[in-house]
């Protein structure tokens, strides 16, 4: 299995990358770790831990991270989380303590302690915490298999016309991110808004009659009622699994190499992730995902969510 850490901001589709990650059988979650982005640290933590325990997800440590970007304010997503961050489905009492490092050192200590290219990173928020651990330990960026993120799109935004919530939210730690050797896979909006939870995802969803996929039944039913009020989708996107679904099976999503770039000083297009699709493709480290196999996708989601229901 790919040992991965899961960087999030839960966040209703972060926990479903949590039962993603947690059900496949082709990933090894090694850590979670937590940042500021679609609610506060606080809330988000909170979420991160009620999630786990809900999943029967213990013995993996979940750290708090960064409480807001690096330049700037805090900026959150009540509009399609909810005050929680998480609203829709009551909680369960976290069961696990808290870890008590910083996110930065969790993330570090967790690399360190395996070999080189073993771990990869996946994060689905803010890249706060990933350019945290980048600058305290360089080392990691040379260590590290692979960073696959859910973040940016080659084509509209979603916080903005042209800027995605997650490199919008701080736009220098994507610069960071992108900026080091490692190899960066960016699953942006062009891929996550064809992973689409349908009427007919959602029955195969309930037809489980488990706790957690009533779980996850009661968190998409918040979420497409927000996604069909602010943004007209008829049903909701789940972005964040899609970037572990990449580790289970890179088949399912197709990518291609492209020089990636953010942009920083734009007055209209602060928070872009700019994408150079031209001419050959050219050297670098940088992929970008372009398509999705979205039946591929739901049958591994789903089945992810069977096999927790079956244990927890
Ligand atoms: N409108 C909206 C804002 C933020 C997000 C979060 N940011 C990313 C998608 O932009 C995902 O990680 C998701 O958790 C989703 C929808
Ligand atoms: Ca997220």
């Amino acid at each position: 299995p790919r040992k991965i850490i899961l960087d999030c901001d839960p966040g209703h589709d972060d926990a479903i990358a949590l039962a993603l990650a947690h059900g496949s059988p082709a990933i090894d979650l090694l850590a979670v770790t937590t940042v500021a982005g679609n609610q506060t640290l606080a809330k988000v933590t909170r979420n991160a831990r009620a999630i786990a325990a809900t999943f029967g997800l213990t013995g993996v440590p979940i750290a708090a991270g960064a409480d807001r970007p690096l330049v700037g304010d805090l900026i959150v997503a009540p509009d399609i989380h909810g005050e929680t961050g998480l609203d829709g489905p009551a909680l369960a009492e976290p069961t696990d303590p808290l870890d008590a490092r910083h996110a930065a050192e969790l993330i570090i200590d967790t690399v360190l302690a395996h070999q080189p290219g073993e771990v990869s990173l996946v994060p689905v928020g803010p890249l706060t915490n990933i350019a945290l651990a980048a600058r305290l330990e360089p080392r990691i960026t040379e260590r590290v298999g692979e960073v696959v993120l859910m973040g940016g799109a080659v084509g509209p935004g979603n916080r903005t016309p042209v800027a995605e919530f997650n490199i919008w939210a701080d736009p220098e730690a994507a610069h960071i991110v992108f900026g080091a050797p490692w190899r960066v896979t960016m699953i942006g909006l062009d891929v996550t808004h064809r992973a689409l939870a349908t009427p007919q995802v959602r029955e195969r969803i309930r037809a489980l009659g488990s706790g957690p996929a009533r779980f996850v039944e009661e968190m998409l039913a918040f979420y497409g009622g927000a996604y069909r009020t602010h943004q007209g989708f008829s049903a909701p996107p789940v972005h964040d699994p899609c970037a572990v679904a990449y580790l289970i099976d890179p088949t399912m999503i197709a990518t291609r190499r492209a020089p990636i770039t953010v942009e920083l000083a734009g007055a209209a297009t602060r928070g872009m992730t700019v994408v150079d699709l031209r001419g050959p493709t050219p050297a670098g480290r940088h992929r970008v995902a372009l398509d999705l196999d979205a039946d591929r996708f739901w049958d591994v989601m789903i089945d992810a969510i069977a096999r927790i229901g079956a244990d927890g």
